[in-house]
């Protein structure tokens, strides 16, 4: 009979995401919990949204709406499925006075005037993707509220630029369902546990490589992209690089995180500011990366220090590890 010990009997299940949180929260001892509260209620609101992308196919949530966001793209119906589950979730919660959502062309306030922080966010990214089964997300921007406690946000909350993010984030919705967040201390990712309905930390402390041999960009685009791009995109074939693009921002940043490697969407003929947006896609992917030390540009200057005027603008982004970014904008 081959006897265990109780550690091999019951393995532990890991850190769950919200003792994380907590033991996070008293490492700041005049933290009042409720920044903590809007991360778990942002997971609640995950949690959610990949059930709904599960059975898409199975209830009939999957396909077009036939209606057109604020940029003029078409809604699919998971866009909007997840862009409710993100706002109610983030209504109950409690801690957020306002929201800024890719779907919704002005503030959405949610009624929590006491609320301290307002969210930007895009509730599913990688929309081409979603009915053909390839990874898509979710991308989130937190920052704390810069207008009167107790009365109405304005968009001088959500115009205060990329540094004054308090945390950012993305749900990855592929082969598995990963949390991914920064408070500002380093990122760490999460795992679902569908069995247990826990985030479970799975990635501690995720660095960036400053060297990789990866490019993701739409190579459809070529011709229309400056010369300093497509100078770029020679130089990655002839070092034998690495293509690959799934065409869902979120998906492509992940593995590019990981293994080292760089997302590209420039300037085009038709898009001159390119395709991204600036406050909710490419402001807390950003973050993200520096904090893992790794590097977003706008092909300029980085992309944290864009000084942002409006909602939906957008940014050409050049982001990844800090060796390839730097050698785009060389290139
Ligand atoms: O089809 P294209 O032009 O390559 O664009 C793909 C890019 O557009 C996006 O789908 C834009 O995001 P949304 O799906 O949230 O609108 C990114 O996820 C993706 O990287
Ligand atoms: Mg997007
Ligand atoms: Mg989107």
């Amino acid at each position: 009979m081959d006897t265990k010990t109780a550690q091999e009997l019951a393995l532990p299940v890991g850190v769950t995401l919200d003792r994380f949180i907590m033991h996070s929260q008293s490492a700041f001892p005049y933290a009042t919990g409720e920044l903590s509260q809007l991360l778990r209620d942002i997971a609640l609101a995950g949690k959610i949204i990949n059930r709904e992308i599960n059975r898409a196919g199975l209830v009939d949530i999957a396909g077009g709406n036939g209606t057109e966001n604020v940029q003029g793209e078409n809604q699919q119906k998971l866009d909007i499925v997840a862009n409710i589950r993100f706002i109610r979730a983030l209504k109950n919660g409690g801690e957020v006075c306002a929201i800024l959502s890719e779907e919704d062309e002005d503030i959405i306030h949610t009624g929590n005037n006491h609320g301290k922080y307002v969210v930007a966010m895009d509730p599913l990214d990688g929309s081409s993707n979603i009915d053909v089964n390839v990874s898509i997300g979710t991308i989130f921007s937190i920052y704390r509220r810069v207008t009167p406690i107790n009365g109405p946000a304005s968009i001088d909350d959500f115009l205060q630029g990329g540094r004054k993010q308090v945390a950012a984030g993305y749900i990855l919705y592929g082969s598995s369902t990963m949390l991914v967040y920064s408070t500002g201390d380093g990122v760490n990712g999460f795992t679902f546990d569908h069995s247990l309905g826990e985030f479970i930390l799975s990635h501690k402390n995720i660095c960036s490589p400053a060297k990789g041999s990866i490019y993701s960009v739409n190579e459809g685009h070529f011709h229309s992209y400056p010369a300093f791009v497509q100078n770029y995109i020679g130089q990655c074939k002839v070092k034998n690089f690495s293509a690959r693009y799934i065409g869902s921002l979120v998906g492509d940043f992940h593995r590019n995180l990981l293994k080292g490697g760089i997302y590209l969407y420039p300037s085009t003929k038709k898009d001159p500011k390119g395709k991204l947006r600036l406050l909710y896609e490419c402001y807390p992917l950003a973050f993200i990366i520096e904090q893992s030390g790794g590097k977003a540009s706008d092909g300029f200057g980085c992309i944290l220090d864009i000084i942002p005027t409006s909602f939906h603008q957008r940014s050409p982004v050049y982001i990844g590890s800090i060796e390839m970014v730097d050698a785009v904008v060389k290139a």
